[in-house]
C-alpha cells in the first residue's frame, strides 16, 4: 500500500535527527513514560511528530495541538492520529477559538507532563483549568518567549509547577535559535516572495539569537543587513560582527525585506508605516502575531490584496507587504518547513529526555523555572558529535588538576 504523504513526511525528516532516534530505540527497551500522559502544544510537522512518536515508543500516551493557528501541516497531524497512543488535534488555519478548543482537548486528557512552544498551555491550566494543576507534576518549554512568560509568571509567585527551559540550554539556543531560524526563515522568505536577497537591505530587529543567526546568514547570501536593538551591548555587538546600526525610524526608510526577532510587540508600528518604500517586504520570526502592528495596518490601509502567504495593504499610494499573516514566516508561510531537521533533531532531543527527567524528578521540585540539567545537555552534544563521525579531545588528569588550582600563577 502507498505511504500518505504526512508519513513520507515523517520518516524523511526522520532520517536526519539519528540523536533522536537514538532515544527513542532506548525508550522503546526502557519504558520510562509507562504509564504518563502528556499533553503538547508545539508546531504540529513532521520534526515534531518524530518527538511524538518517541515519546509515545517510551510508553507514554501522548495528546497533541498545535502552538500557532497556521503553522500545522494537516497531512502530518492526519499521520499522527494513526499511531497507536497518540491523539493529535491540531488543524492548519483554525481560528483563535478553535486554537484554545483545542488546548482544552489536550487537557481533558489530564496530562501529567507538559511540553509547550509559547506557554499557551501551561497559562490555560493556571487560568482556565486550575483542577489540572493537582495531576500536573511538571512541564518544559521550548521556546525564549515562553520562557520570559514562566519568568513572569513566577516572579509573582504563580507558576504552581516545575518548569524546565529547554531553550536557554547552550544545546537548544546556539543551534536552534541562530542557525535554524536563519536558514529556515530565509528560505520561507524566498519560497513566499520568489525575491532575490543578493544586495538588499534586510531589517533585522533584534539582536538576540535568533537575530544574530539571520543577520548572518543574510550577510552570506550577499544581503546589507541593518540591525535595530533596544540594548546597547547587543547594539554595539552587531555594530562590531560588522552590520549597519540604526533605529527602526531611520531603517524604514532604507529597508527592502524587515524580519522581527525581538520577542516584543509593535517593534514596527504606525510611525515606520508611513516611512516604508514602495513594496516593502515585512515578515515576523519572532513570537505570536504582535511584532508588527497588523491592527494598526488593517485600520488604516486604503485597500489589501491577498496571495498565497503574502497580504498586500496599501497605504499613502503605497504598497506593504506582510508575509504568512505576521506569523512565523518559517513555519506559518504555505510553504515554510520549519527547522532544518538536524536542528531540530537537537532540539527534540533535549525534550525527550527533559520530559523524562521531570516524570522521575518532577515531584521533588517545587513550582518555578529550572534549568536543564547540565548532563542532559552534554550527552545530547556527545551523541550529535558521535552521529557525526567527530571525536574531541578529553581532559588529562593534569589537565583537570590544574583547572581546579588557584595556586599556580606565571
Ligand atoms: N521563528 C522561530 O522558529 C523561532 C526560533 C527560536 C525563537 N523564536 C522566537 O524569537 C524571538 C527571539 O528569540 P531569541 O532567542 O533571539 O531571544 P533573545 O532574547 O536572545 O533576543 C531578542 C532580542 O530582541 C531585542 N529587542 C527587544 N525589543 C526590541 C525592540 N523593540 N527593537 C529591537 N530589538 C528589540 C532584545 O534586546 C534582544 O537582544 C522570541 O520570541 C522567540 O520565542 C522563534
Ligand atoms: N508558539 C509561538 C512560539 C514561537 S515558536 C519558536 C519555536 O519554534 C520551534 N520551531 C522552529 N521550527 C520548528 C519546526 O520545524 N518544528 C517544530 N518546532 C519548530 C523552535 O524550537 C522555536 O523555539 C508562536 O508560534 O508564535
Amino acid at each position: 500500500m502507498e505511504k500518505d504523504t504526512g508519513t513520507l513526511k515523517i520518516e524523511w525528516a526522520g532520517q536526519f535527527m539519528p540523536v533522536l532516534s537514538r532515544i527513542r530505540e532506548q525508550f522503546v527497551k526502557e519504558q520510562p513514560l509507562h504509564g504518563v500522559t502528556i499533553g503538547m502544544a508545539l508546531h504540529v510537522e513532521a520534526k515534531t511528530a518524530n518527538l511524538v512518536m518517541t515519546l509515545a515508543a517510551g510508553g507514554a500516551e501522548v495528546y497533541i495541538t498545535g502552538c500557532n493557528p497556521l503553522s500545522t501541516q494537516d497531512d502530518v497531524a492526519q499521520a499522527l492520529n494513526r499511531v497507536p497512543h497518540v491523539h493529535c488535534f491540531a488543524e492548519r488555519g483554525c481560528s483563535v477559538e478553535e486554537y484554545y478548543a483545542a488546548i482544552d482537548k489536550v487537557l481533558d486528557a489530564k496530562p501529567s507532563v507538559t511540553i509547550d512552544d509559547g506557554m499557551d498551555l501551561i497559562h490555560y491550566i493556571h487560568t482556565k483549568r486550575r483542577e489540572l494543576l493537582s495531576t500536573v507534576i511538571g512541564g518544559c518549554e521550548e521556546t525564549t518567549t515562553g520562557i520570559h512568560r514562566l519568568h513572569a509568571m513566577a516572579a509573582e509567585g504563580k507558576l504552581e509547577f516545575p518548569v524546565v527551559a529547554v531553550n536557554d540550554t547552550p544545546m537548544k539556543h546556539h543551534f536552534d535559535n541562530v542557525h535554524g531560524t536563519g536558514e529556515s526563515v530565509l528560505s520561507a522568505v524566498m519560497i513566499t516572495t520568489n525575491v532575490l536577497i543578493a544586495g538588499k537591505y534586510l531589517v533585522v530587529a533584534g539582536y538576540g539569537f535568533c537575530g544574530r543567526g539571520l543577520a548572518r546568514k543574510a550577510h552570506g547570501l550577499g544581503a546589507k543587513v541593518i540591525v535595530t536593538e533596544v540594548d546597547p551591548r547587543k547594539a554595539l555587538e552587531a555594530h562590531m560582527d560588522g552590520f549597519l546600526v540604526m533605529s527602526m525610524a531611520e531603517a524604514a526608510r532604507l529597508g527592502d525585506i524587515f524580519v522581527t526577532v525581538s520577542g516584543n510587540a509593535h517593534v514596527i508600528n504606525s510611525t515606520h508605516f508611513s516611512q516604508l518604500k514602495d513594496g516593502a517586504i515585512l515578515a515576523n520570526a519572532g513570537h505570536f502575531n504582535v511584532e508588527i502592528d497588523i491592527d494598526w495596518l488593517e485600520a488604516h490601509a486604503s485597500g489589501k490584496e491577498s496571495r498565497d502567504g503574502i497580504d498586500t495593504y496599501l497605504l499613502d499610494g503605497k504598497r506593504i507587504h506582510i508575509l504568512a499573516e505576521g506569523r512565523l514566516v518559517n513555519l506559518a508561510t504555505p510553504k515554510g518547513m520549519g527547522h532544518p531537521a538536524e536542528v531540530m533533531d537537537l532540539s527534540f532531543a533535549l525534550q525527550a529526555l527533559c520530559a523524562r527527567y521531570i516524570t522521575e524528578h518532577g515531584k521533588e521540585l517545587s513550582g518555578g523555572v529550572y534549568e536543564v540539567p547540565e548532563a542532559i545537555d552534554v550527552q545530547v552534544a556527545d551523541q550529535k558529535l558521535a552521529s557525526l563521525g567527530i571525536t574531541i579531545d578529553t581532559l588529562s588528569d593534569e589537565q583537570k588538576t590544574y583547572l581546579s588550582n588557584w595556586d599556580a600563577g606565571t
